[in-house]
């Protein structure tokens, strides 16, 4: 006879299962609590006497119930094991997330297993939930994600101004383009320029300068419409394109953005700037091949307006 050995066993099985640090949920088909380990005691607040034989979803109203039977049921009927990730639902039990490391997290975010349970008949009678406790390594992704985030908002925008730099607008317009190409919906672009801007820093230093670039972004910025994509060219050289716009209504814009500048002063160690820019506009057609030439002519619009005059706006031919 070796029951002694068999039961000291068993006891071991159970400190083991009442110990370990993972959450063990043992239920019936009518979803009725049959085991609750030590983790799922001490997380939730709520002893295994307290929640035996309760329906889970009543004792725990918290839980995304519908879905949840919804793999349970999955289990029962295909006695296949199911798995659920954090990123699926971050929070399944809510509870309280007590980690040093991972403090900022309010509540442990939590995978499960669920894993059919075969009685004599080799039918599934219960099903048992694994909840693990990935608070840490969820955290990390989400701070690795932010940062990835941030550091793709850096590679895309212009210290200076704010707007997007050259390289990210030129991919954006180039996507606007072939977007044309398919649609042929009207999309106008405006490139400008400050006038005498060298003079601007000879006369009054490059911080003033800086000043002026900042002023004329703020200005940009205050008359585009959700749609519009602006970005900062070169040194002092913008471009927008304005998508679902004809030249004309492209030239309202254009010619409401240099009123708006020429009224501008930028106060610099006591003097106050007044600056201009000059404009070129020229709405998408057919016969441009690329991006680059859509850019060129808008181009020879803008040089148009410097060589008669500056402050205006040209609009293509
Ligand atoms: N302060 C400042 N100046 C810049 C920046 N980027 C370019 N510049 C200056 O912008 C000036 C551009 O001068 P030009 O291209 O000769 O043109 P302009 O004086 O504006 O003359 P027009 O365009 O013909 O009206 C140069 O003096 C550059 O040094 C910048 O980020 N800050």
């Amino acid at each position: 006879m070796n029951t002694g050995f068999d039961l000291k066993e068993f006891h071991w099985m159970v400190e083991m299962v009442q110990t370990i640090d993972v959450g063990l949920v043992v239920l019936d088909r009518e979803y009725k609590i049959q085991a609750w380990n030590g983790f799922m005691e001490n997380h939730s607040g709520k002893g295994a006497s307290k929640v035996q034989n309760a329906n889970m979803f009543d004792a725990f109203e918290e839980l995304p119930a519908d879905w949840m039977m919804h793999k349970i049921q999955s289990v029962f009927m295909l006695k296949n094991r199911a798995f659920t990730t954090w990123e699926q639902r971050p929070h399944i039990f809510k509870f309280k997330n007590y980690r040093p490391i991972t403090g900022t997290a309010e509540f442990m975010y939590q995978n499960m297993t669920i894993i059919p349970l075969l009685n004599l008949n080799g039918e599934v009678s219960h099903v048992s939930l694994i909840i693990y406790d990935v608070t840490d390594s969820a955290v990390n992704k989400l701070q690795l994600k932010d940062v990835n985030d941030q550091l793709k908002d850096l590679s895309r925008i212009d210290a200076l101004t704010q707007l997007f730099n050259r390289g990210h607008w030129e991919s954006q317009f180039s996507q606007e383009f072939i977007r044309y190409k398919r649609t042929e919906q009207a999309t106008s672009l405006v490139i400008f320029d400050i006038d005498h801007f060298k003079k601007v820093n000879d006369t009054y230093g490059h911080q003033a300068g800086d000043k002026v670039i900042q002023a004329v972004s703020q200005c940009v910025r205050d008359n585009l419409r959700e749609s519009d994509v602006a970005g900062r060219y070169g040194g002092e050289e913008f471009t927008v394109y304005l998508v679902d716009t004809q030249a004309d209504h492209a030239k309202v814009f254009a010619e409401r953005l240099r009123q708006g500048i020429e009224q501008l002063v930028v106060h610099h160690d006591g003097t106050a700037i007044n600056f201009t820019v000059s404009l070129g506009v020229a709405e998408v057609n057919k016969t441009m091949k690329t991006h680059k030439e859509w850019l060129e002519a808008a181009d020879q619009a803008l040089y148009k307006a410097k060589e008669t005059g500056r402050n205006q706006v040209c609009m293509a031919k």
